[in-house]
């Protein structure tokens, strides 16, 4: 288990890129295994569970060619379907979420797959009930062993219908849709995912000779077709990362340069973080954050206290709640953050409350937190990180501590984040990989 350790309360300095987009990648990787031709992807982030899902692509008889640091071309060309009955694969795809989404390519293109429960945070509960309520719909016939092995077989293929999913699940939507481009017939999807990375996805299936209709909206429309060609694709900028240092240089009092935020993308998260008093500037598609004495949360505009809470897309994404929490600690005034979809995401808090921060939790799912407005500043302490996002905010709470943290399990971070300490230590933060 690898630690950070981090000396606080340096401001930072300087430009940063973000990488390409985690989420993204996991599903763009996956639907290379749609076509026999070759696909060629650039902005590829480096990270641990990117290069899992690439591993594991690879084992399963994926050509993989690496052109470049972030580009890769893939061809999936001859799959080796006994390889899913190995305990190598069983190990491989239960280390990450992202392998969920072979699901619903290989039940397209091979009528069948299997997949142990998926990895990822251990966030709360997250179910995979939409991706096979979805994929049953279109003739797949699920198999269950305990309740952690899923087989899934479309013996006399699929075959497009209506569907109205329980719950907009981006992973699910993703599966559902990568399913649906090759069944026969048009699937109509009502209530899907529709976030940016999806949308991403969408285009490039499209390129690929898929039908789809709606793209961007909650009711996609899609024809399927015989077969999917080759295609190149470029994955977004990671709008997490984005936010995570926009709460970083808040936090730290730091001036950051974000380049090329492609901002248009970026939906409600600028705006949340101008909530708290943050002040961004947009200078072209970069993001301008400069060094702040104070900033402070607004009220509702009867002075009520501001709620920041998670929603489907366009609302406000889960997974920039943690970074949104620490950053309050420091602002002046009070905020309630509500984090709906996940119910074991708060309880980091605990580490922010001994390094000093004012936060009540008021249920798993709710906490206020009553800002500082920096009157005492964090106390550097031991700490584990129990997610990426949690990570995240506890490596920016020890950012802007007085003296030393160690945060222990920062794996959690890596899965996410491509060699954030370097990157920071480029701007001037101390952070030494123990
Ligand atoms: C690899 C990947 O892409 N992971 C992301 C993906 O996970 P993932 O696709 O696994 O998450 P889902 O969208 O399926 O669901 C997230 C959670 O929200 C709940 N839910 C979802 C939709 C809804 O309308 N109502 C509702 O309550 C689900 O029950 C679940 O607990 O989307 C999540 C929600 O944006 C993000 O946190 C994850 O980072
Ligand atoms: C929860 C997340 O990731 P995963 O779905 O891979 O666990 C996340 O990216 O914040």
């Amino acid at each position: 288990m690898a630690s950070f350790e981090v000396i606080g309360g340096t401001p930072l300095k300087g430009e940063i890129v973000p990488q390409g987009a985690k989420n993204e990648a996991l599903q763009i990787l996956c639907a290379v295994l749609l076509t026999a031709e070759p696909v060629t992807i650039s902005n590829i982030p480096d990270i641990r569970d990117v290069n899992k899902l690439i591993e594991l692509l690879r084992d399963m008889g994926v050509k993989v060619g690496k052109l470049a640091t972030d580009t890769y071309v893939f061809q999936a060309e001859n799959i080796n379907l006994d390889y899913l009955d190995t305990p190598e694969f069983v190990a491989q795809a239960g280390s990450l979420r992202g392998s969920v989404m072979i699901l619903g390519p290989m039940l397209g293109r091979f009528g069948k797959c299997q997949l142990p429960k998926p990895g990822g945070d251990k966030i709360g509960r997250r179910p995979l009930d939409t991706h096979f309520l979805g994929l049953e719909k279109m003739g797949g016939k699920l198999t269950l062993e305990g309740t952690d092995f899923y087989r899934i077989a479309a013996p006399n293929g699929l075959h497009g219908t209506y569907m109205l999913l329980d719950e907009a699940s981006v992973t699910g939507t993703a599966n559902i849709m990568m399913a649906a481009v090759l069944a026969e017939g048009i699937t109509t999807i009502y209530n899907a995912a529709c976030e940016p990375y999806l949308q991403q996805l969408c285009k490039m299936l499209v390129r690929m000779g898929a039908k789809i209709n709606g793209i961007g909206s909650n009711l996609l429309t899609i024809e399927g077709v015989a077969s999917l060609g080759g295609t190149e694709h470029r994955m977004l900028p990671d709008m997490i990362e984005i936010g995570s240092f926009i709460g970083l240089a808040a936090m730290t009092g730091s001036e950051i340069l974000i380049k090329d935020c492609q901002i248009p993308e970026l939906g409600l998260i600028p705006d949340t973080f101008r909530k708290l008093g943050i002040q961004l500037e947009f200078r072209g598609d970069d993001i301008f954050v400069p060094a702040q004495d104070h900033y402070e949360i607004a009220t509702y505009l009867d002075g009520s206290i501001l709620t920041v809470s998670d929603h489907t897309w366009p609302g406000f994404t889960p997974d920039l709640l943690s970074i949104v929490l620490v950053v309050a600690t420091q602002a002046k005034g009070t905020v309630l953050i509500h984090q709906k979809m996940f119910e074991s995401r708060l309880f980091f808090v605990d580490k922010l409350i001994d390094m000093g921060a004012q936060v009540i939790l008021c249920d798993p799912h709710r906490a206020t937190v009553i800002g500082l407005d920096r009157r005492n500043a964090l106390r550097g302490i031991t700490m584990s990180s129990p997610d990426i996002r949690a990570g995240v905010a506890l490596l920016i709470a020890a950012l802007s501590a007085e003296g030393r943290s160690v945060i222990e399990n920062v794996e959690q971070i890596d899965r996410g984040y491509q060699f954030i300490d370097k990157r920071l230590n480029a701007l001037g933060a101390q952070i030494r990989r123990l």
